[in-house]
């Protein structure tokens, strides 16, 4: 039979397909004659996970003892950029980013924002895209939503899906963002940022207006940002755009999580063959040039397309297809990923429970 220190040591040497690297000293064993208890602390979610995980502790403790495995996650907020001071009733947020226009972003930040809620943690989007706001639309809102108010101060996110979601096209008529200036709608988006009444939030995603001009900038100096997400398709051109995407996020010292190279491949609704029609490794090209993963690859599927425009995207439609578990991967490494760059990061104290 297998002593705990034996198990330990085993398990320790584990490895994490959400980091690539071994789980490390976050096992606790202790077991009798006929019962193993294994607690697992992890610092990001990975529920979606549990049973790759629960197979890897079977093969180690294969001694005909019965294995209970306990899994407790707890996300506590990553260090942000020059120090400034975090924003209440969130512990981080992930600002998702294009280079350009049209490359997916709204559509990835929704599925991710849903696939990170699946995986266990509590999540947020704000529509920084304030000039074309979709969030609203693809989480299922209708046109006339408007937030709730609380104290005459705050106002209180409506929720869809499980997410906690903020939008300028709740706030505004169609007609009125167009008309403003950058320093009006950074200025308006930081309102709306700070006196939000988030509540408790392990994620905030901030999906950004396309682009590296000055609006995308200041809102990258103000907002204490964890990480960012760099979407893009693998065409030169947008990659181009997502190269400047990454040095904007360099220069104000937020760091690139990595990158999601969407509408990678076309899989035909017909007969099923795929396609590179915009070209083949362009996301891992810019990935390895500036030393960021990619998290994964989407490819251009009429369901992404049908679902997100039509306020139920894929991860919450058809959270069992192939295209929800490529969502789920990606939100669970962009977790894992944002957990290892947190400089203060310290190991949850566990206890025995049945979740
Ligand atoms: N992988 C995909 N396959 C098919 N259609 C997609 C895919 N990703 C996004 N789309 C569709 O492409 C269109 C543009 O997507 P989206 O609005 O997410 O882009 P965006 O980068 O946020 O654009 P913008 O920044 O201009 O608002 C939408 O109709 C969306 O449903």
């Amino acid at each position: 039979m297998l002593t705990d220190q034996d198990i330990l040591s085993a398990l320790a040497l584990l490895l994490d397909e959400n980091t690539n690297a071994s789980y490390g000293h976050v096992w606790e064993v202790d077991s009798d004659k006929s019962t193993v208890n294994v607690r697992l602390a992890l610092p990001y979610y990975a529920n979606q996970n549990r049973n790759v995980i629960e197979r890897q502790v079977a093969e180690v403790i294969n001694d005909g003892r019965t294995v209970n495995i306990h899994f407790q996650n707890q996300v506590v907020s990553a260090s942000v950029q020059n120090n400034l001071p975090g924003l209440k009733g969130v512990k981080n947020v992930i600002a998702v980013a294009s280079g350009k226009g049209g490359v997916g972003k709204s559509t990835t930040s929704a599925n991710l924002a849903l696939a990170m809620a699946r995986e266990g943690a509590k999540v947020g989007i704000l529509d920084a895209d304030i000039y074309g706001p979709s969030q609203g639309m693809m989480m299922g809102f209708s046109a006339d939503t408007r937030p709730g108010v609380r104290e005459d101060k705050f106002f209180v996110p409506p929720v869809a899906h499980g997410i906690q979601v903020m939008s300028m096209a709740f706030l505004t008529t169609k007609e009125t963002p167009v008309a403003w200036r950058g320093p009006m709608v950074t200025g308006a988006l930081m309102q709306i940022l700070t006196q939000t009444d988030w509540e408790d939030l392990d994620y905030l995603f901030i999906d950004m207006p396309p682009g590296t001009g000055d609006i995308q900038l200041t809102l990258s100096q103000k907002v204490p940002v964890a990480g960012s997400v760099i979407v893009t398709t693998p065409q030169d051109i947008a990659l181009l755009d997502a190269r400047r995407g990454i040095e904007m996020f360099r220069k104000v010292n937020i760091p690139v999580l990595g990158v999601v190279e969407n509408m990678s491949t076309h899989i035909c609704s017909n007969c099923g063959h795929q396609e590179s029609i915009f070209g083949e490794e362009g996301g891992q090209t810019l990935a390895e040039e500036y030393g960021v993963d990619v998290l994964g690859k989407l490819p251009l599927s009429l369901s992404i397309r049908k679902q997100a425009d039509t306020g139920s995207p894929t991860v919450a439609s058809a959270p069992e297809s192939d295209i929800a578990n490529i969502y789920q991967s990606i939100a669970r490494k962009l977790g894992a990923t944002l957990a290892s760059k947190t400089e203060t990061f310290a190991m949850p104290t566990i206890g025995m429970s049945d979740d």
